[in-house]
């Protein structure tokens, strides 16, 4: 039967450039009622781009967009959010500092009598919130503060956020997820595809994501950026996995499956009984030069936090770590740096680069290397290092000096990741889910560079995005579960275990 209404969503001929660069460059498409949509692309492609202006976030340079058959024009994110397009962005924008339900009434147009007569009414604030969070099956109190909440449940608020808008007269909302499972767990993938499955009765969703397995899943069809324009757009069912890498990248990028070889050298790193109260307990293991282990757990598994005491951010209430057999005393962010470890944080936007600061000066921030001298700088040679890690890990665009809010979020991370690798003595690589946000080419890219890492002698510990990223990257796995050891496997040695097993021994 053919539709009669609409589509939700037609952009024609929409443009944005900055400077020079095309960003979006004559996009014209068309969504439906209840079709989940795929965007993907490759890092830098325009997908966030093309999303900030359907959120009202960035303004088309031309074109036009219609909502509902509607012609419209956002001044502001306000204005799309009243046409009925909500938004789950790659960085989270959640006020930290309230609740979980004042946060979700941000987007809420509703009133009750008592708010109207001009008194706040947490009743219904709060009884909003549940029922958004129980939409989309989360099981956390409106009331708790989002500053306490783990990276993992404040996404899960922001997509309750997302999915609790109501465009109103007949209007179908417009759901963007932009990238919503980079940070998920396997179980909370599930979840999600399924509420995803579910919004279908009452709204149109653009779903970003850089695995092509699950668009392939999720989507009735999908959308191919490349270079700012459109490259496919057809339904799932006329495309293969296979097409969608080729119409994604320019070049063949071959993603490298090689484990690092085992080291048998003494330790450089190792814990002794780590304990940190509500986070983990009696936490041990050691990694050599070399060596790669991954820690794998599910949410609330304490991997995060385990590496976070590691680097000094945060302290251990019991237990021993070692640098080189030695045992740390009064363990610092600072001692661990001139110790040489190195931390790749998960919230790389607030906690791993300087945003406004050119990408040149980020490189330089812990290890300046040649590009100082005592305390001068010399630009000349800070700009001569930024520009050979540019070359190594393909950061585009290739401009040294823009500011780092200027890249996109997958060439934002090569850029964190360049500063620890510029370190001259890097003895421990931290790297907390490093392929976050990250296309397949660029994954590749990194995987390369942690390997040559470890092939010039440092030792990495890594909490991956998937249980497939540890089997392929790692020589160990060491498996949490609440907070407490639950496994651990020798690759080299022992053979792989299975991606069934190791779930099993992370729930
Ligand atoms: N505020 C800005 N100023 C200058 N250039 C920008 C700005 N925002 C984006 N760009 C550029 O526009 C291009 C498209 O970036 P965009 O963030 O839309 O890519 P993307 O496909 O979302 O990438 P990713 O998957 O890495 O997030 C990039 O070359 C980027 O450097």
């Amino acid at each position: 039967m053919t539709d009669m209404h609409p589509p939700v969503l037609r952009l024609s001929h929409i443009c944005r450039s900055f400077g020079p660069v095309k960003a979006v460059n004559d996009v014209s498409l068309e969504i439906r009622r209840g079709e989940v949509v795929g965007l993907i692309g490759e890092n830098g492609a325009g997908k966030s781009t093309l999303l900030k202006i359907l959120a009202g976030i960035e303004r088309p340079d031309s074109g036009e967009m219609q909502l509902n058959g509607c012609p419209v024009q956002f001044r502001g994110p306000r204005d799309a959010l009243r046409a009925g397009v909500g938004v789950v962005h790659q960085e989270q924008s959640l006020f930290t500092n309230l609740t979980i339900a004042e946060n979700i009434d941000q987007h809420s147009s509703a009133r009750s009598g008592l708010e109207r007569a001009g008194l706040q009414d947490w009743g219904r604030i709060n009884r909003e919130a549940a029922r958004a969070l129980a939409k989309i099956g989360v099981r956390l109190s409106p009331t708790t503060r989002v500053g306490d909440l783990s990276f993992i449940d404040r996404q899960m608020v922001e997509i309750a956020r997302a999915v609790c808008i109501d465009p109103g007269q007949g209007a179908t909302p417009l759901v963007i997820l932009d990238e919503p499972t980079a940070v998920l767990e396997a179980a909370e993938t599930q979840i999600l595809e399924r509420e995803i499955r579910k919004l279908r009765d009452f709204a149109s969703v653009i779903f970003v994501s850089h695995r092509l397995d699950e668009i392939m899943r999720i989507c009735d069809r999908v959308i191919v950026m490349r270079s700012g324009r459109l490259a496919t757009n057809k339904p799932i069912s006329d495309v293969t996995k296979d097409d969608l890498f080729r119409a994604m990248v320019d070049g063949d990028h071959q993603p490298v499956v090689r484990r690092s070889s085992p080291a048998t050298r003494t330790p450089v790193l190792e814990a002794r009984g780590l304990s940190r109260g509500g986070a983990f307990s009696e936490i041990s293991f050691s990694v050599r030069p070399g060596q790669i282990l991954a820690l794998v757990g599910s949410n609330g598994s304490g991997c995060e936090a385990l590496m976070r005491c590691v680097y000094g951010a945060e302290a251990v209430d019991g237990g021993q770590i070692l640098v080189d057999g030695r045992a740390v005393r009064r363990w610092s962010i600072r001692k661990a740096i001139a110790a040489g470890l190195a931390y790749v944080p998960a919230e790389r936007k607030t906690e791993g680069m300087i945003a406004g600061l050119a990408a040149t000066r980020n490189i330089a921030l812990t290890h300046p290397g040649e590009g100082a001298a005592g305390p001068f700088l010399r630009p000349g040679r800070m700009a001569r290092v930024a520009q050979g890690w540019f070359d190594r890990l393909e950061v585009r665009p290739n401009d040294i000096h823009a500011p780092l809010i200027q890249f996109s979020g997958g060439n934002q991370q090569k850029v964190v990741l360049a500063k620890w690798l510029n370190a001259p003595a890097l003895k421990v690589l931290l790297l907390d889910h490093p392929l976050r946000g990250l296309d397949v080419g660029a994954g590749a890219i990194v995987n390369r560079q942690i390997r040559a890492a470890c092939a010039a002698g440092a030792a990495v510990v890594l909490i991956p995005d998937t249980i497939e990223e540890a089997l392929e990257l790692a020589d160990d796995i060491l498996v949490l579960r609440d907070g407490r050891h639950s496994a651990c496997h020798d690759l080299a040695g022992g053979g792989a275990p299975s991606i069934q097993e190791i779930v099993a021994e992370m729930v």
